[in-house]
């Protein structure tokens, strides 16, 4: 495309000649191809501007910068364009330069600090029974009708907007009606969704998270927020105060769900004995009362998303409550192992102290043994947290192992050390930081009907410790020590 015609609807400065075509957009150094559009950004480590020379080498066509004084001063061989805020123009650049694909797309995007990869794993699995071609992409990768698609692009929740445009190109080739995607509160803040055509925004939930990242709860919730102004229409959690005030500052039209709206409903649920399975889906026309295949109010809550955007997409209440008992947890979301010796494992992505509290209270309500729980927090993010999860572990454990989970540059007993600032005086606790030597102390610490919660990195393969990324995964490490502690067990047995 012409740089003209790129740039026409956008305030901007250039000096040199708009004639130029540029084929792509391109922020990274290492990725500029010749023809690219060059933004050289100025992000938290580096700034993009010392690469000017280098990309041109590379082949780019123009570059763009977002400081005036710099572009005053600067001369290169190539337009150089200076915008008021570059990562605003990225977004539009992206979806203009490859034909604001997502028009052509129904697109959910789900904003929510917890379970927006299980709910649209949900949504795509309902569209995929409903035969329909679907593009799930989030934490846990890229997904066209349930089957993992490679790409070489940046794995972030929410995609950069260079990625996720040609990423809807590709899907619209594929034959793809639907892409499900998660909207993180880092991509909305730094505006990766924006000019993305969003047919429904789903929130779920909020809760204290990512604050470092956003500086302040205010800014995360704004930026959460966010959402509500590039969807056409909404899903909403009638449970939780924050989705219900996004509810009323919108004159969009809207649908909630939850568990608790309607008492009379769960009043008659009990009646028939369903309280723990049902969920409620409201819409300006009716409410049912669901039966869900999934222990745990947070499931519950999942499910009852799910059918709304799935109501709200236009398909039957009969037909998509047919499909419930089918659905399936994504990978490391309550991931569960059962022992010959008759003790469970749980395998679970509960990283915040929300979800944690979501995932030890469902145990403690199912199974009455002793429950033991494995986990730490990532290094140099949310510090606050550690404490809260501590309290949230301490209240439903019988006995804790701290381990490591992506300390990164900081030492994990510092880390550990804060959780354990939130434990009950009484709580029985030890710190065993090689990650794979404390789930085997669990698992031996274990008896008949007792309960063991892996909790923080469900479904991740790799460890981070210092600046080393090493392959780990519960779930594989999980796997094979209950092949070896039953198998010892069973020769133990028979010796
Ligand atoms: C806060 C945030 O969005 N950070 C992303 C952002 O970093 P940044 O703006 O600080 O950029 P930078 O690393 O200083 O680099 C500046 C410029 O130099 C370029 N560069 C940089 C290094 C280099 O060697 N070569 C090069 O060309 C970069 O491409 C960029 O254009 O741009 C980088 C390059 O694309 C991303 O890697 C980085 O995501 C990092 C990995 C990250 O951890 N992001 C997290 C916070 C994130 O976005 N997470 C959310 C999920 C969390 C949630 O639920 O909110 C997500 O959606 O994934
Ligand atoms: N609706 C919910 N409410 C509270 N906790 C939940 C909910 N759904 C899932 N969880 C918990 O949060 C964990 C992460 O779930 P999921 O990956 O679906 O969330 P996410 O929002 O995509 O997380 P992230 O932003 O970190 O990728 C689950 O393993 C479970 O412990």
């Amino acid at each position: 495309m012409q740089l003209a015609e790129l740039l026409k609807d956008w305030p901007c400065t250039v000096k040199g000649s708009i004639r130029e075509e540029v084929v792509r957009i391109e922020d990274s150094l290492e990725a500029v191809r010749p023809g690219d559009l060059f933004i050289a950004r100025k992000g938290r480590k580096h700034d993009g501007k010392k690469w000017i020379d280098q990309a041109i080498e590379r082949g780019a066509k123009a570059i763009v910068v977002d400081e005036e004084v710099f572009f005053d001063d600067f001369i290169c061989g190539v337009p150089l364009i200076w915008v008021p805020n570059i990562l605003q123009f990225s977004a539009y650049a992206s979806a203009k330069l490859y034909g604001f694909p997502s028009e052509v797309l129904k697109i959910v995007a789900i904003t929510g600090t917890n379970g927006k990869t299980t709910v649209s794993h949900f949504i795509g699995q309902m569209l995929q029974k409903l035969n329909k071609r679907v593009l799930v992409i989030g934490t846990n990768g890229v997904y066209l009708n349930g089957t993992p698609f490679e790409t070489d692009i940046e794995q972030l929740t929410t995609l950069q907007p260079k990625h996720l445009h040609l990423l809807f190109l590709e899907a619209i080739k594929q034959n793809v009606e639907y892409v499900i995607m998660e909207a993180s509160s880092m991509g909305l803040a730094t505006y990766r969704l924006d000019h993305c055509d969003i047919d429904i925004g789903v929130f779920l939930n909020l809760a204290e998270d990512h604050i470092e990242d956003h500086g302040s709860f205010e800014q995360y919730k704004l930026a959460k927020q966010r959402l509500a102004g590039l969807s056409q229409k909404l899903v909403l959690n009638g449970d939780d105060s924050f989705c219900r005030s996004v509810g009323v500052l919108t004159k969009r039209e809207k649908c909630y769900f939850g568990l608790k709206g309607r008492v009379d409903v769960l009043l008659q649920a009990l009646a028939e004995g369903k309280t723990e399975s049902t969920c409620w889906v409201q819409t300006a026309q009716k409410e049912r009362v669901i039966t869900v295949p999934f222990i745990g109010d947070h499931q519950r809550a999942n499910v009852a998303a799910t059918i709304a955007v799935l109501k709200m997409l236009g398909f039957s209440f009969d037909d998509v409550i047919e499909l419930i008992p089918e659905l399936t947890l994504p990978e490391g979301r309550m991931q569960t192992f059962h022992s010959k010796q008759g003790y469970h494992v749980i395998v679970d992505y509960a990283h915040t102290a929300d979800a944690l509290k979501a995932v030890l209270q469902t145990v403690k309500n199912t199974y009455t043994r002793n429950i033991y729980v494995v986990f730490s927090c990532g290094g140099e993010r949310d510090v606050a947290k550690r404490r809260e999860m501590g309290t949230v572990a301490s209240k439903y454990a019988n006995h804790i192992i701290l381990t490591t989970d992506n300390c990164r540059s900081e030492n994990p007993e510092v880390i550990n050390r804060q959780i354990a600032e939130g434990f009950f005086a009484t709580q029985s606790y030890e710190m065993i930081l090689a990650r794979e030597e404390a789930i085997e102390k669990a698992l031996r610490l274990a008896k008949e009907g007792d309960i063991i919660v892996i909790a923080g990195k469900g479904h991740e393969r790799t460890q981070t410790i210092g600046n080393i990324t090493t392959p780990f995964s519960d779930i594989e490490c999980v796997t094979s020590l209950l092949a070896r502690l039953d198998d010892e067990k069973s020769c133990g047995s028979r010796s």
